[in-house]
């Protein structure tokens, strides 16, 4: 594909897993997300993401972000980044996250916020 498609399986780095599924016509997508490492100690489980994506007849190098809502901790990911095409053809997802954790006040509003990169490479 000379352009890059978000919907398939993808890996990052740390070990993680998403699905994406097919993108739809204004550039909405859903998947799911299986970390393979979590801050809290609770038992990791599938959770569902939600994204949108520019619409591809624009670019071929496309900026995307999405939404994880952890279904095992009280916090929530965003992931921002864009999809880089090289002269193989093989894709690399390149992403910037922020991971909100629930804190009891808003005294610990200050530490209750993450940052990091992510790279994510197709699974075949
Ligand atoms: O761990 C999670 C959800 C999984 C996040 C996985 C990240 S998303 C970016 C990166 N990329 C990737 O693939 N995986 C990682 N939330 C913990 C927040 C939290 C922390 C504490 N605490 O630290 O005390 C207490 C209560 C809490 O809810």
């Amino acid at each position: 594909a000379r352009k890059c498609i978000l919907s398939g399986l993808w890996k990052n780095e740390l070990g993680s897993n998403m699905t994406i599924s097919a993108v739809n016509t204004d550039g909405g997508f859903t998947g799911l997300y299986h970390t393979a490492v979590t801050a809290t100690d609770k038992h990791i489980r599938v959770s569902p993401l939600k994204g949108s994506q520019k619409p591809t007849n624009q670019r071929k190098q496309l900026t995307f972000g999405f939404t994880v809502s952890w279904t095992f901790s009280n916090s929530m990911t965003v992931f921002v980044g864009q999809c880089f095409m090289d002269d193989k053809g093989k894709e690399t997802l390149k992403t910037m996250w922020l991971l909100r954790e629930e804190v009891s006040s808003p005294g610990d509003d200050w530490k209750a916020t993450r940052v990091g990169t992510n790279i994510f490479t197709r699974i075949k």
